[in-house]
């Protein structure tokens, strides 16, 4: 009997075919934060949900490629996810601007505007609403409304602010669960998965992701498809966020739902 998961499309019930019929040339990817990790208040809190590690140990021998690409630093992932020990995951961070693999991290350098980012928050949020907090993540700093008594509210108040700050000092702005991030452009977590999947001649790619940031994963399995690599996008669903089920090929309920796929694909494919 097949315990493969369900694609809601074509293309997707195409993507998973594929996986199936030649998984060492597979690409499997998830998003950290709302997929692999339940969403907790505290960003410094936020640990993989506990079948993730058990099910990613069972899959990442049966494929070709497993890879993490976060917004978070790729060692924040690699800790809050216990991933050290598991063999053969890639972990690109930052958007992919950093990359783990077996142990070894390489991180750049920030651009200039960072720090000027660093120096000048403290003053532009001065009036913001308590439970605002700043995370600092190195390569970027990340404005984080969750804790506010109002969450959305907060964020529409400050994205203004936060817009001109990323404006002056040559930074983009991330939006996700509410939270603004300032962060270097010119990468993003498609161009880190496309350049992952022709470094790995990955033959099909499989992303699993629940926030804007994942959006452009989505965009390069949509470009991947249309050059004839088949692809199927996951949804991690929740209600803060919508306009990844509105485009996914396969829509699960949260990180519990996204530990069962991982398991699901693991047991079609041993
Ligand atoms: O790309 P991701 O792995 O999804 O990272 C995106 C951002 O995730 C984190 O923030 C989110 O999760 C927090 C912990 O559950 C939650 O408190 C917050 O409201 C969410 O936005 C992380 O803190 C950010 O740095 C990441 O960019």
């Amino acid at each position: 009997m097949s315990v493969e998961p369900e694609a809601r499309t074509d293309a997707g019930a195409e993507g998973l075919a594929a996986i199936r019929d030649r998984p060492r040339e597979a690409l499997i990817g998830f998003d950290f934060d709302g997929t692999l990790s339940p969403i907790v208040d505290d960003p410094a809190a936020a640990r993989a949900h506990p079948g993730v590690v058990p099910a990613l140990r069972r899959l990442a021998p049966l494929v070709g490629t497993v890879v993490v690409i976060t917004g978070r630093p790729a060692a924040t992932a690699v800790e809050a996810g216990g991933f050290a020990d598991l063999d053969g995951l890639v972990v690109l961070g930052q958007y992919g601007r950093e990359r783990w693999e077996n142990g070894v991290l390489d991180v750049p350098e920030p651009p200039p505007g960072v720090a000027e980012v660093r120096a000048k928050l403290p003053r532009i949020l001065a009036n913001a609403p308590e439970g605002v907090a700043v995370e600092d993540k190195g390569l970027a700093l990340a404005v984080h409304t969750r804790r506010a008594a109002e969450p959305q509210v907060a964020l529409e108040r400050l994205r203004s602010l936060i817009e001109a700050l990323a404006e002056r000092t040559g930074l983009a702005v991330e939006p996700g669960r509410f939270v603004l991030e300032l962060r270097p452009p010119g990468m993003d977590k498609g161009a880190a998965l496309r350049a992952l999947a022709a470094e790995r001649g990955a033959s099909a790619v499989l992303f699993a992701g629940d926030d804007l940031g994942d959006l452009a994963a989505y965009d390069a399995i949509d470009a991947l498809r249309k050059e004839g690599t088949p692809g199927v996008k996951v949804c991690s669903s929740s209600d803060e966020v919508t306009a990844l089920a509105e485009r996914a090929d396969v829509v699960v309920d949260g990180p519990p739902g996204v530990v069962g796929l991982i398991e699901r694909l693991a047991d079609d494919l041993g």
